[in-house]
């Protein structure tokens, strides 16, 4: 099936050769051809360029793009999307004045979340998840990765990464999966933490491993959860069985952790609202990915990341939602993006770029996602007739999508 796009307004992101990242000054230019054509064949895209040289035989359908922007869909590089339940009740109490870290210590935060998801059924489970990535992909997500780490025993961790592989099964987003036992210390082990970490390395990890379940290794590295060493001690026994690192780190405290992470190959490093400059050093000339989640800054009212310090240093930049019960119950990378804008003070260029292409790299999909490039996956998001692309971030909180086009097929 070829399908046709012409008189396309804009069509960003477009990309001749496959770049897999941008960095830097690189982040401000968005190509994009204006009166463009686009041809899709089945799920990939075949070609593009101004409407006037597009092809005219063997086309099955032709759609006028007239007054409407085409991108790549959004690739949203790190959620919790399976979860289960909710945490309103600790919103509440944040407004009425707890913090994050008083909520936790008092059995609520993950824990909170590990308790609801051990006492759910997998088919439960599955069901409240799907609903939350029909949702999201409606909103333009093409692209994601999920984590586990609600569950923190054996069994539970299991659910979880069973339920991101039925999703994956049964639906036409790519999902990359990510196993986070190490998010919180279970109760019973709050006397013993090595306890549990040496639970994770010697019993869960080698399940998870073995029967194929994820991909990426993360940890939540910060004061109060998993030190340095510990991340270092998980991070070496998954990349035992080739799972690459994807880190929570700098969320609230610099302890290190990014120099660890880089020296341990990390595929990304995510959080960064507290950054130090030896933080910023120690990502330069590398290939690890910061990971910038506006939403929880939002949410929790805690810093942004220094985006702008970021990439003014020379450093790549990603954007991802965080979806999850506590720290950020939205999945919509429409609000990331503005967000990213308003609050981090990087341009629209610069966050398309980082939800797309920059996203894509932060979980190893770069060659197939994250930019109008031929060969690659025809995940499209069409707009709505607007005046410019400066306008998706500058309307926040409104939709501006008219239509989602997964694997060369209108989903919504
Ligand atoms: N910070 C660690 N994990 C999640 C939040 C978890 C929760 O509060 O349930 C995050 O990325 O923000
Ligand atoms: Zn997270």
């Amino acid at each position: 099936m070829r399908t046709l796009y012409i008189n396309i307004k804009e069509l960003l992101q477009v990309r001749e050769e496959n770049i897999n990242k941008v960095s830097g000054k690189n982040m401000k230019v968005l190509p994009t051809i204006k009166n463009a054509y686009l041809l899709i064949e089945d799920d990939i895209i075949k070609d593009f360029g101004a409407t006037e040289d597009a092809p005219k035989e063997t086309i099955d359908k032709v759609i006028d793009a007239s007054g409407k922007i085409i991108l790549p869909s959004w690739c949203d590089s790190h959620t919790h999307l399976v979860y289960a339940g909710n945490r309103e009740q600790e919103f509440v109490d944040r407004i009425n004045g707890l913090t994050y870290e008083e909520i936790a210590n008092k059995g609520g935060g993950i824990l909170n979340s590990a308790k609801t998801l051990q006492e759910t059924s997998e088919e439960d489970l599955y069901e409240q998840s799907k609903k939350r990535l029909d949702t999201i992909i409606k909103s333009g997500t093409g692209a994601i990765e999920i984590k586990s780490g609600y569950g923190l025993t054996a069994e539970a961790e299991l659910k979880m990464l069973k339920v991101i592989e039925r999703l994956k099964q049964n639906y036409p987003i790519a999902i990359k999966s990510t196993f986070l036992g190490a998010h919180a210390v279970p109760k019973e082990y709050k006397t013993d933490k090595d306890a549990y970490v040496k639970k994770i390395i010697e019993e869960i990890l080698p399940q998870v491993a073995n029967a194929k379940l994820a991909e990426y290794i993360d940890v939540f590295c910060e004061d109060g959860y998993f030190s340095v060493a510990d991340m270092e001690a998980i991070l070496k026994a998954a990349d035992l069985f080739d799972l690459k690192p994807k880190v929570h780190v700098n969320q609230f405290n610099a302890i290190g952790g990014i120099k660890a992470a880089v020296a341990n190959n990390a595929l990304s490093v995510d959080h960064l609202e507290v950054m130090k400059d030896e933080d910023i050093e120690a990502l330069k000339n590398t290939d690890t990915m910061p990971v910038g989640l506006p939403l929880c800054s939002y949410f929790l009212s805690i810093p942004y990341a220094p985006a702008r310090k970021m990439i003014d240093s020379g450093l790549p930049f990603a954007i991802a939602t965080d979806y999850n019960p506590g720290s950020s119950p939205s999945g919509n990378m429409n609000l990331v993006v503005a967000t990213a804008c308003i609050k981090m003070r990087i341009t629209p260029e610069e966050a398309i770029n980082a939800a797309t292409i920059n996203g894509a790299y932060a979980m190893g999909l770069s060659d197939t996602h994250g930019s109008i490039t031929k060969g690659k996956k025809a995940n499209l998001i069409i707009t709505k007739e607007i005046p410019s692309y400066g306008y998706l971030p500058y309307d926040f909180g409104n939709s501006n999508i008219e239509e989602v086009v997964l694997d060369g097929i209108t989903v919504s």
